[in-house]
């Protein structure tokens, strides 16, 4: 049976030592609660680390033991680990950094370091779990490079990975010594989730300046796979909160505050220590609404539950002295008797009094100033049975994208916070209603159980498509195949592409000549007295004349408009009228002064717009808006607008390479076919060809009507070459 195996940092289950003893107890923190409880259904495990250094052999068996009892399967990470793959990159380089916080960044080389051998660490853990149709989920920033370690050890597997933190924008992330190997750790999944469109678009624009690679609706062409990225806002398992809050135990709770706090009214903030979180401003609003509306004096209380997090990294420490100082100084500053402005709790609590506070409170205040998601804002709503109660949320939290019925509010602003307090206190009642009721539906529906499938059902149908795609890499056995056909084959006709397949694409295209290398090589294959050779292109005519035009090959050039047999005189493919050229070229004049970098190429029957030399994401969204443009204005003109590698081509509709390569192969119907290309446009020649034919698709995108495909020309001419031997 398949299964899922889940794989984050941190286990939900954390193991403490308390004197002689070791204790199991829930993990606090969005990804475990939220995850918590799904993972025990149909066999799946959970891969992660327990939160424990263990003494010896005996204890660590004991602990995996305990937990595999649960579903999980325990990393065991050493003090050395946890301080440099844990506080140290995860913590001090990649937490801040990804949080918009630079400043608190550092940028250790031994970090880095152990971050990688953490990270292999988790993968020969879950290679040891995982079986071949086994699902693979990974999460989080803690583990960025291990979907490509898997993907290595494991090519066929399905991966997904989410990450549960924010994605920045590139001008952040590209502070890193180390972006590329990071963003390409995480190409290595079939599935790439994050909670917000915001996030998403950050790393797709990463991912375009860092590794050049470009996405359309969320499919990215990666190298050799293709890789599925969208947007899964998690939810929580609102039955467990909303259950949780109305239970007899919650409403003890609650009776037994209440009884110690009277009528006070409740504002209630629950985050781990993070600076991420906002908590030193939010007690600053606080403050400021005793100052300005001193009604509320002895009649509100922020009851504010801080749990520990990362004591050891030193932001956090020094945080930690900053809370104790504000409340501190505004409790001495405003307590009375009777009523104390704010109950401060450093430690968790466990789920029922969680509840109980939830319940208690009127108004939850949640101001991260960036934040994933914000489980807390969920959970506040969950609670709310009876609709009752005010959210005042943070725009940066992934949260404000669905919770738009809360107060937002931009948490550096202090005066609108303490606005919106004010406001959350005297709210009338049915508009709390109104709001909390939408609230609560989007909640409940939008669950973390949702949340799962819809992730999962993604996943499968990236799977599926990437192998219904796949075509086979051209192996040692198949070019053995293939060079026992060509030698067999008394007649063969080979049609070789020439950029990106004979020759490496260069910025300027007119720098991409032959080199000696390929001059003797297409030399040499034209001497053989059984091989036709042609040249098939995009490419002018003059272009490859002058190159290539001393050599007895067969032209094929302009995408099939003009022809040249070997000996003969060149040839239109039919006659053709270049009426349209005036018009289109004034529109690609527009694109050429609005993108900076990019040209205008003009051939005897079509015109080219070049932009590779352009900026990556700049150069995408101008294509995307001339293909708009063109194919409004060529509807009803006899053109076909075609998009290649960093180039959009105008030209004749009718006429392509696949028209011609059929004229070709009426013509010199040969015993042994060969086609090469790299281009979409060579997908016109492949579709032409019969299936006995062999078709090799170059380069990255593997999703080809070719039957195998290369890495690079560097193999295309490997194998002309053995095809001489
Ligand atoms: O494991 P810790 O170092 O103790 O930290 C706790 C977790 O904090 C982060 O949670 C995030 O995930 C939540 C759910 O998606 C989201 O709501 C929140 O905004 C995030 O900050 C972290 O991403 C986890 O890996 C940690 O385990
Ligand atoms: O005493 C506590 C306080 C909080 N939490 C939980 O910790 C999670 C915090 O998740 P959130 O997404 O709000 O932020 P994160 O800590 O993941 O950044 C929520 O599910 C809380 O219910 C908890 O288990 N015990
Ligand atoms: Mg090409």
């Amino acid at each position: 049976m398949s299964r899922t195996i889940i794989v984050s940092n941190r286990l939900p289950t954390k193991v403490l030592r308390t004197d002689d003893s070791l204790t199991f107890q829930a993990s606090e923190g969005g990804l475990a609660t939220g995850l918590g409880s799904i993972y025990q259904q149909a066999g799946n495990v959970w891969v992660g680390w327990p939160g424990l250094f263990v003494e010896d052999a005996t204890e660590e068996g004991y602990v995996r033991e305990q937990l595999r009892q649960d579903s999980m399967e325990p990393v065991f990470l050493t003090e050395a680990e946890i301080r440099d793959y844990y506080e140290g990159f995860s913590n001090s380089t990649l937490w801040p950094t990804f949080h918009y916080f630079p400043q608190y960044a550092t940028y250790e080389p031994a970090h880095w370091a152990a971050y990688v051998a953490v990270n292999e660490k988790f993968c020969q853990a879950v290679l040891a779990l995982a079986g071949p149709d086994d699902t693979i989920w990974v999460h989080d920033y803690q583990l960025l490079l291990l979907p490509a370690m898997l993907r290595a050890a494991r090519p066929r597997a399905t991966i997904g990975f989410f990450l549960h933190i924010p994605f920045p924008s590139y001008e952040l992330i590209r502070v890193l010594p180390w972006a590329r190997e990071l963003v390409a750790g995480v190409l290595g999944a079939d599935l790439i989730g994050f909670h917000t469109f915001g996030f998403m678009r950050h790393f797709l624009s990463s991912v375009s300046h860092l590794l050049g690679f470009t996405a359309h609706n969320g499919r990215l062409e990666a190298g050799q796979r293709t890789v599925l990225v969208d947007t899964f806002p998690m939810g929580i398992d609102y039955d467990r909160y909303a259950e949780a809050a109305a239970s007899e135990s919650a409403r003890q709770h609650e009776a037994s505050y209440r009884q110690v706090l009277g009528d006070i009214r409740v504002i209630l903030s629950i985050d781990r220590l993070d600076y991420s979180k906002g908590i030193a401003e939010r007690l600053r609003a606080f403050e400021q609404l005793l100052v300005r509306h001193p009604e509320w004096r002895g009649q509100v209380s922020l009851i504010m539950v801080v749990v520990p997090s990362r004591d050891q990294v030193a932001q956090y420490a020094v945080l930690k002295e900053e809370i104790d100082e504000l409340v501190g100084r505004i409790n001495a500053a405003y307590r009375t008797m009777r009523w104390t402005p704010i109950h401060y709790f450093y430690r968790s609590f466990p789920l029922d009094e969680l509840a109980s506070l939830y319940r208690l409170a009127e108004v939850g205040l949640v101001t991260p100033m960036r934040d994933g998601m914000n489980l807390v804002a969920k959970e506040f709503v969950a609670t709310k049975a009876n609709d009752h109660g005010v959210l005042i949320l943070s725009e940066r939290a992934g949260a404000a994208r669905e919770l738009s019925d809360a107060l937002i509010i931009n948490p550096t602003d202090l005066d609108q916070l303490t606005a919106a307090l004010h406001e959350a206190l005297v709210m009338p009642a049915n508009e709390q209603a109104r709001r909390m009721r939408a609230m609560r539906r989007l909640v409940r529906q939008y669950d973390v159980f949702a949340w799962t499938d819809l992730f999962m059902s993604r996943l499968a149908y990236a799977k599926q498509e990437q192998l219904s795609l796949d075509t086979d890499m051209l192996s040692p056995d198949l070019t053995t195949q293939l060079l026992r056909d060509y030698h067999a084959a008394p007649t063969r006709l080979l049609l070789l592409d020439y950029d990106g397949t004979l020759s490496p694409f260069h910025n300027d295209p007119q720098q991409a000549g032959p080199d000696e290398e390929m001059l003797l090589l297409l030399r040499a294959l034209t001497e053989v007295p059984q091989n036709r050779v042609v040249i098939i292109s995009g490419r002018d005519r003059a272009t490859l004349e002058g190159w290539l035009g001393h050599l007895p090959v067969d032209f094929i050039c302009e995408h099939g408009v003009w022809l040249r047999p070997a000996g003969e005189d060149w040839q239109l493919f039919q006659a053709l009228n270049n009426d349209w050229k005036d018009e289109i070229r004034t529109i690609l004049d527009l694109y050429v002064a609005r993108t900076a970098g990019s040209f205008i190429e003009e051939k005897d029957f079509s015109l080219v717009w070049h932009f590779r030399r352009a900026d990556a994401e700049l150069g995408d969204m101008r294509a995307r808006e001339l293909m708009n443009h063109l194919t409004f204005i060529t509807a009803n003109a006899d053109l076909q607008v075609m998009e290649g590698n960093k180039v959009i081509e105008i030209k004749t509709a009718g006429i392509n390479k696949g028209t011609a390569a059929a004229r070709w192969m009426a013509t010199y119907p040969a015993d042994f076919l060969l086609a090469i290309g790299d281009d979409r446009t060579d997908e016109d020649t492949f579709r032409v060809m019969p299936p006995e034919a062999y078709t090799i698709k170059v380069g990255p995108a593997p999703r080809s009507l070719a039957r195998y495909h290369v890495d690079s020309p560097t193999e295309v001419r490997q194998l002309l070459r053995e095809m001489l031997m």
